[in-house]
């Protein structure tokens, strides 16, 4: 069985009740290849244990033995009954080998359906959407870019698998950037390039995640380069996500960047209060666990910096009040997840956000104090005000006095005007974005 896996279950069993173990890991198999980590699990009851309890910590403990992001999937099923479906024995005829729903590496549970849509993440439902109802013809590529942990990926399954219940003979694949480079890697050592490339140009739609890895590695950049242009005269879909805009990426070939830009590029930003709010109760009610409207306000509160974080935490409370047999009430939260929302509060005070910004713009702290009216400074101050405002309790009176005595119709007016330039103005979005990252990532 899988070397990764064995180490994987040696930190879990030290670290789970022995009645977990005996009746939930223990059981598992697992197979490792290129595509990542497979776990089977004897019964469909304990595929949805896996899922619910204990995948987060498993990929978290694999992504740390690995040194790298390892894709995980647990399916009902055996070792050998994987294996002698592989090589062909075990049943009878099998259908020819296309890139089938086994191949893609899609994850079913990524669909639009359970994906909660708000302003900062609008932009990019509509193209993935668009895509995946007209793959090749939309939007070639489309390149879904912004922070860790905001549903990128995700949107990129939902794609894949709405164009898969389109037409299921579609042939879809599915990896992350750094699976590219090892396979090609492989494929260099063992000679078989022809495989590789044909693997990759023989599909209906390439989606691969994260292409900020590909940075720096220039022959990954190359090949790459040739699959994009084959996919793109052939009308395949390419669907890339990238932690930035690509153009800010440095060590990607200028010509890459140039071709990246040829179709759609969407920000995907965190979300809002509401959003992170709506998100928490639609993953409790898929996880059908009932979360107190107050209890999704108090974490979407503190807790502003990603998507991941806040599942993070539903998936803590909900292990608990499982555990201890409580219901999840406000004080339960409080109390179960005190250390977390403490280190989220305490990371976003006013003068933090003051050195943040003015850093950022190499400004002196004091100008953010100053009677200074420069636009230069103007500027950078009211986007200091209106992260403030977003990303802290204060009221405006307070978020006045911290920017040396103003008043509350001043930091209202820098509000609505850093709302305003976010909609209108590119550069200023993406200023605002990465100051968001530096304060809450
Ligand atoms: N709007 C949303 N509605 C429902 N779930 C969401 C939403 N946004 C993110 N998520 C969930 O948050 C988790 C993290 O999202 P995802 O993996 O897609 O992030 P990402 O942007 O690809 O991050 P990374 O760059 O780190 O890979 C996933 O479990 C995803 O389902």
């Amino acid at each position: 069985m899988s070397e990764l896996w064995q180490r994987c279950l040696a930190r879990l069993e030290s670290e789970s009740a022995a009645e977990d173990v005996h009746t939930y890991l223990a059981p598992l198999q697992a197979s490792e290849s290129d595509a990542g980590l497979r776990l089977f699990a004897p019964n469909a009851y304990t595929v949805d244990a896996i899922r619910e309890r204990f995948l987060p910590r498993i990929a978290t403990v694999l992504e740390h033995l690995a040194g790298y992001p390892v894709n995980v999937r647990v399916d009902v099923g055996s070792l050998n009954a994987s294996r002698a479906r592989e090589t062909g024995t075990g049943t009878a005829a099998r259908p020819v080998r296309r890139e089938s729903r086994e191949d893609s590496n899609l994850d079913p549970h990524y669909t639009f359906e359970t994906f909660v849509e708000g302003k900062s993440n609008q932009l990019g439902k509509a193209a993935a959407l668009q895509v995946a109802m007209n793959p090749g013809r939309a939007y070639n590529p489309l390149l879904l870019y912004g922070g860790t942990g905001l549903g990128k990926t995700h949107l990129m399954h939902a794609a894949g698998n709405l164009m898969r219940r389109n037409n299921p003979e579609v042939k879809l694949l599915y990896l992350r950037s750094e699976q590219f480079v090892s396979g090609m890697v492989k494929a260099l050592a063992q000679k078989n390039m022809d495989d590789f490339k044909r693997r990759f140009r023989s599909v209906d739609a390439l989606l691969i995640d994260d292409i900020q890895f590909f940075a720096g590695k220039n022959t990954t950049q190359e090949e790459f380069f040739h699959t994009f242009n084959a996919l793109f005269e052939g009308k395949q879909q390419i669907i890339l996500t990238c932690d930035r805009y690509p153009k800010e990426v440095e060590n990607l070939e200028p010509r890459l960047k140039s071709r990246l830009g040829w179709g759609l590029s969407v920000i995907v930003e965190p979300p809002d209060f509401e959003t992170r709010a709506a998100i928490l109760l639609s993953k409790a009610q898929s996880k059908g666990v009932e979360l107190p409207e107050e209890v999704a306000v108090l974490i979407a509160k503190r807790m502003r910096s990603n998507v991941r974080d806040l599942e993070g935490a539903l998936n803590t409370l909900v292990a608990r009040s499982n555990f201890e047999g409580r219901l999840i009430t406000a004080e339960f939260a409080q109390e179960t997840l005190r250390d977390l929302l403490t280190v989220h509060a305490q990371a976003i005070t006013i003068p933090n956000i003051q050195r943040t910004v003015a850093d950022y713009y190499q400004l002196r702290l004091a100008d953010f104090l100053s009677k200074n009216r420069s636009r230069s400074i103007a500027r950078p101050r009211q986007m200091a005000m209106a992260l403030a405002k977003e990303l802290t309790e204060h009221s405006l009176p307070e978020i006045g006095d911290a920017f040396g005595g103003r008043d509350h119709t001043t930091v209202l007016h820098a509000c609505r005007t850093i709302a305003d330039f976010r909609e209108t103005d590119g550069r200023l979005r993406q200023d605002w974005e990465k100051l968001v990252r530096a304060l809450t990532g």
